[in-house]
């Protein structure tokens, strides 16, 4: 077995801040590249994205039916589904529109005691920009996972960008794109379509926020572009924290390592269990799962560099070394998942109980599965509504409020030096 830890182990504080701190050496030769990308694209536009996309994407854009994907070639995907699958996106994304839009929040308007009229209006940003993985795999959840939240916000003008390897599109991401109803989808993915939805290009009119996951090249774009335009939250390669007992099916809780060890190489799955033997018997069930897994060459080398067995003494400590970890999902596999939900401060997302696999909220559970990589599940959460949308205050005063409050203001602008202000106020005191 690789990469067992033992906490009751003289090494284990060292060996496990190791395992905490595991991807930030590569995120950092990534931002390398990123940056180039980005500023190519800023300076090029559209030459620079033709260039990347034959380099990353063996895609070759000539002619206007390889740069995008009309509506009518989505309804033609759609209407060519096979019905079982049809249903399921269609669940899908009626589970996703019902959870999001009790999202919506409201507006507030008040009038208070000192008679100062005051609240807050929030209205959906003019357009989004909507990241759709399509490297090693497509994702059209990923695109029921963003647009439908901005839908349900209001966004006027949803602009998807998707990499169609060797020019291949994906029909089931048209499928979807149908359903969630997308006014634009472009066929240029990583970095370098990032960069086209914040700057623009000749093509790609720029958009106001830009939302989704994507590989650490994609999640760094969003990350440096952050300030040109609104993101969601950095959202890179897939993570889960499973903490399981001896009273789990071992090949379960194999599937479920694995199910985020297959998305990317750089994608981290950790297992953290009280009883040894059980931890045996996962690492065994793991390695033969591997061996007839289409994806195994993605999983097996995210298994073998990033994957991790750590054994405790009891599953109490289990909640402090998932605060460190602030994992992207945290499954519960215990006898009683609330009692240690009650101690988690910092995940994307949390699956409670022996029944709740983390790959039934990538799909159809209702919550987003875009969510926070990389520690970030300590100050971010997953998209929401709320990130296709923005708050502006208002506050009205008449005579009465003036008198009650302006006195205060006008005493606080002199204070910091500021005499202009504090006229502004006093001209209206009388
Ligand atoms: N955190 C989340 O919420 C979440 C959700 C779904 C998927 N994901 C992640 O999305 C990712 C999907 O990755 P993917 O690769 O399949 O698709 P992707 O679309 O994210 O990335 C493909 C693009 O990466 C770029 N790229 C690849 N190699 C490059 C290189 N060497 N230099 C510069 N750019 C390069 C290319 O432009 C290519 O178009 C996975 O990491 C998966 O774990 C995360
Ligand atoms: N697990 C991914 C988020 O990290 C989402 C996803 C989409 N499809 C399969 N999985
Ligand atoms: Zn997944």
């Amino acid at each position: 077995m690789t990469h067992q830890l033992n906490s009751s182990d003289a090494n284990f504080e060292r060996d496990f801040r190791r395992l905490v701190n595991a991807r930030r050496e590569s995120e950092s030769d990534v931002a390398i590249q990123v940056r180039d990308i980005l500023r190519e694209v800023k300076a090029r536009g559209d030459e620079a994205i033709i260039e990347y996309s034959q380099r990353f994407d063996g895609h070759a854009l000539s002619e206007d039916s390889d740069w995008v994907i009309t509506a009518e070639r989505c309804r033609e995907a759609y209407d060519a589904l096979e019905p079982d699958l049809r249903e399921a996106l269609e669940l899908a994304a009626s589970r996703i529109r019902a959870y999001h839009a009790a999202q919506l929040p409201e507006n507030r308007d008040y009038t208070d005691d000192a008679g100062v009229r005051q609240g807050a209006t929030w209205r959906a940003v003019d357009a989004a920009g909507l990241y759709v993985p399509g490297g090693r795999a497509a994702y059209p959840s990923s695109l029921l996972m963003n647009a439908i939240p901005a839908r349900v916000a209001g966004v006027e003008r949803l602009v998807v960008v998707t990499p169609t390897p060797k020019g291949q599109s994906n029909p089931i991401v048209l499928a979807a794109a149908h359903i969630a109803g997308v006014d634009e989808i472009w066929r240029v993915g990583g970095a370098q379509a990032v960069a086209a939805l914040a700057y623009g290009t000749d093509r790609i009119k720029p958009v106001d926020v830009i939302t989704g996951p994507g590989n650490a090249y994609v999640a760094e774009a969003k990350r440096q572009l952050y300030g040109v335009v609104g993101i969601d939250m950095v959202a890179g390669p897939s993570e889960i924290l499973v903490i399981a007992d001896k009273d789990n099916e071992p090949e379960w809780i194999a599937a479920d390592l694995l199910s985020q060890a297959e998305h990317d190489p750089t994608s981290q799955s950790i297992l953290i269990t009280d009883d040894a033997p059980f931890a045996a018997l996962v690492s065994d069930a793991i390695e033969l799962q591997l061996a007839t897994l289409d994806t195994q060459k993605t999983a097996k080398a995210s298994w073998k560099e990033h994957g991790a067995i750590i054994v405790v003494g009891s599953l109490s400590e289990a909640p402090a070394l998932a605060n460190k970890l602030a994992s992207e999902h945290v499954e519960l596999a215990v006898a009683d998942p609330e009692a240690l939900m009650a101690d988690i401060r910092h995940a994307g997302s949390i699956f409670l109980g022996r029944m709740t696999p983390e790959a039934i909220g990538d799909y159809v559970a209702g919550p987003n599965h875009v969510l926070p990589t990389g520690r970030r599940a300590r100050f971010a959460s997953g998209l929401s509504v709320l990130d296709f949308m923005k708050r502006t205050s208002f506050i009205e005063l008449g005579e009465q409020g003036m008198a009650a409050i302006g006195p205060a203001a006008a005493r606080l602008a002199h204070a910091e030096g500021l005499p202009a202000h504090a006229k502004s106020v006093e001209v209206r005191l009388k």
